[in-house]
């Protein structure tokens, strides 16, 4: 369990505002923080990433103390155990991709967590490559793949989609998705994307003016969608038959197999995709996963 009270004196373009923000996530949690712009969420995340410090309060984790204003305890960013995802990758330009992850692990020896992570993010091929090669979509997966190499107690993402276009988002998430379940890690999104926070999310809490001024399941909480929340199921093509002037791509993934058509392009059998999904059926055409 993470516990959290923290304030401070915020200046806003509205002028002065307290932020005073006391809560708990359970562990395994994924929780998404919302709310209007200048509202204090990135400033939460930050203060959980020790990279700002609250005037007063407490942030404990995991019976860890990372801070305590009171008994004047202050544990800095390197020694929590956080792994964090900016809006802008931050990766190192001059470092290649397995140099990044390996440099991010807290046990230099877990060389098989690399491979594993590289392998999860379809970034094997990329290994020996510096970000500045890369695609938006490729250096966010590394930025992920290295804050989950140092393993944290706590996965921060501060709107790491926010500057990747909707075919990307959606793969993203799905990846953010699967680190989240199969790493047991318990995760806190900042995010103003309604549906990314639906799909992604366990609890949603709004911030407004520095105090959290509502909370509970995202869909209750955002209110039901207008339009149906697809879902992307990532996939392997194997099969591809000409259909007209389309093709009808028949795509495995997990236990299910999709059949969606898709206009003329270069799709191979074996690439691997994201398929969109409404209500249990396909309704969009397959998006290419290799290279996005
Ligand atoms: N260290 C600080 N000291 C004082 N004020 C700060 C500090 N850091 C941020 N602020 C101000 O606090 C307000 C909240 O900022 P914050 O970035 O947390 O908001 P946000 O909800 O994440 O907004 P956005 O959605 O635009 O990113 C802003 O007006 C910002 O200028």
């Amino acid at each position: 369990m993470t516990e959290v009270h923290v304030t401070k004196a915020l200046h806003s373009a509205q002028g002065p505002i307290e932020l005073d923000v006391a809560l708990t996530i359970e562990d395994g949690e994924f929780v998404a923080l919302y709310g209007p712009s200048g509202a204090g969420k990135t400033t939460v995340l930050r203060m959980l990433a020790g990279l700002d410090r609250p005037e007063s309060g407490y942030i404990r984790s995991k019976g860890q103390t990372w801070f305590d204003h009171r008994q004047k305890n202050w544990v800095g960013p390197q020694r929590r155990a956080v792994g964090v995802v900016f809006q802008d990758y931050a990766l190192f330009p001059n470092m290649t991709i397995r140099e990044q992850l390996r440099f991010a692990l807290p046990d230099k020896q877990n060389l098989a967590l690399v491979d594993t992570l590289l392998e999860m993010m379809s970034l094997t091929e990329l290994a020996n490559r510096r970000p500045g090669v890369l695609s938006g979509g490729q250096q966010q997966r590394v930025a992920l793949a290295r804050a989950v190499a140092r393993q944290p107690r706590l996965l921060l993402l501060d709107e790491p989609l926010s500057a990747l276009d909707t075919e990307t988002r959606l793969r993203l998430q799905e990846e953010i998705s699967l680190v989240h379940t199969q790493f047991g890690l318990t995760t806190v999104l900042v995010s103003h994307d309604n549906a990314e926070i639906i799909r992604l999310a366990d609890r949603v809490i709004g911030l407004q003016a520095g105090k959290i001024d509502r909370q509970g399941k995202p869909a209750a909480v955002l209110g039901p969608s207008t339009t149906p929340v697809p879902s992307g199921r990532l996939g392997t093509v194997i099969g591809i038959r000409p259909e007209g002037d389309q093709l009808r791509l028949t795509v495995s993934g997990g236990d299910v197999v999709t059949e969606v058509l898709v206009p003329e392009s270069p799709v191979q059998v074996g690439d691997r995709i994201v398929v969109l999904v409404e209500e249990g059926s396909a309704v969009q055409p397959a998006l290419k996963r290799n290279g996005g």
